[in-house]
């Protein structure tokens, strides 16, 4: 379990899979992004737009009524769902993306409850992960494709420890995390840790202008994005988490540390993604 957790290397990470000349928007997956409470819509828009900056073929955001008119001003390619919402009627290739700016009252709980019990791939993220360290793994029902996207305080709480002692052995905390309520798992913050089947690595991009409201929310939407264009668990986490680290760096850049937003990080995707495809284009 001491093992090292060895970089990842952008140079070397294999992108998007190629279009087909044929594709339609149903190639492409179809992502519902859960969140978006009272207050908190931008978390809502920021997650959603993240999924379909990476290819996702549609997007639907699940939100507080009151979250829709900011979600609609912000991202009308966004089809939308009030709460309370039930999930009965899921297409095949629905992924889920639950937490972003949810809150923690009575209707997230339901809606958590719930969706512990689908069999889509999830990506599990803040108020989510909150909840879930009420529950424990038994609000996890299906063995449900799941990725996980914990900050050290969330991680805390999920194994009801401090942050002192989830900073204090960072690997100890992951490797635990993942054997408490299985999975695919990033511990985010200064060079992340990345855990899953096959991979065990860290991001050494990235940088602490990300260290800003929103800045998780884009991560958890690219990668339920990434998921839904076909990538498999471990490569979603990987360039997933690269991708977004190389943004923000991108980003910073351009406009320095301290004035950055997670806006920008979103924004700067595109441009992280066209490197990739550069590099394998060989220009
Ligand atoms: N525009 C929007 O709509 C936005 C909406 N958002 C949404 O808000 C919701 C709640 O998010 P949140 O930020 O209020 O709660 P959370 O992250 O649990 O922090 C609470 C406490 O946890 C700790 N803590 C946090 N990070 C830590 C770290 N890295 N390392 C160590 N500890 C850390 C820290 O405790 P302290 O250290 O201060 O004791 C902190 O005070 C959530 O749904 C999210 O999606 C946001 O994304 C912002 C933009
Ligand atoms: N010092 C840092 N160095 C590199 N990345 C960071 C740093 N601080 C934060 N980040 C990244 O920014 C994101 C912050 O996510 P999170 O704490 O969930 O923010 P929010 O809840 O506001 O969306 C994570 O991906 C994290 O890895």
């Amino acid at each position: 379990m001491t093992e090292p957790f060895a970089a990842l290397n952008w140079q070397a990470m294999p992108g998007l899979p190629v279009r087909s000349p044929q594709a339609h928007k149903g190639s492409f997956g179809h992502v519902f992004v859960v969140g978006g409470g009272p207050g908190m819509g931008g978390a809502l828009a920021l997650a959603s737009a993240a999924a379909y900056r990476v290819g996702s073929g549609l997007v639907t955001a699940v939100g507080h009524p009151s979250a829709i008119p900011y979600l609609a001003a912000h991202l009308p390619e966004a089809t939308w769902r009030d709460w309370p919402a039930a999930f009965g009627d899921l297409p095949d290739h629905a992924v889920l993306a639950v937490g972003p700016g949810l809150g923690q009252g009575l209707a997230a709980h339901d809606l958590l409850l719930e969706i512990g019990t689908l069999s889509c791939p999830q990506v599990w993220d803040a108020d989510a992960l909150n909840i879930l360290a009420r529950f424990g793994p038994k609000l996890l029902t299906t063995d449900a494709l799941r990725l996980f996207t914990p900050h050290p305080g969330e991680a805390a709480r999920l194994l009801g420890i401090t942050v002192a002692a989830v900073q204090a052995d960072r690997i100890a905390a992951i490797v635990r995390l993942r054997a408490r309520y299985g999975g695919y798992w990033v511990l985010k913050g200064h060079h992340s840790l990345l855990l899953g089947c096959a991979v065990r690595n860290l991001c050494t991009l990235g940088n602490p202008g990300m260290a800003t409201g929103g800045s998780g929310d884009v991560l958890t939407g690219l990668l339920a994005g990434l998921l839904a264009v076909g990538l498999d668990a471990d490569r979603s986490l990987s360039l997933g988490v690269c991708l977004h680290a190389r943004a923000g760096d991108i980003a910073a850049a351009e406009m320095g540390e301290a004035s950055l937003l997670a806006g920008d990080i979103l924004a700067a995707v595109p441009r992280a993604l066209q490197e990739l495809t550069q590099r394998h284009d060989g220009n």
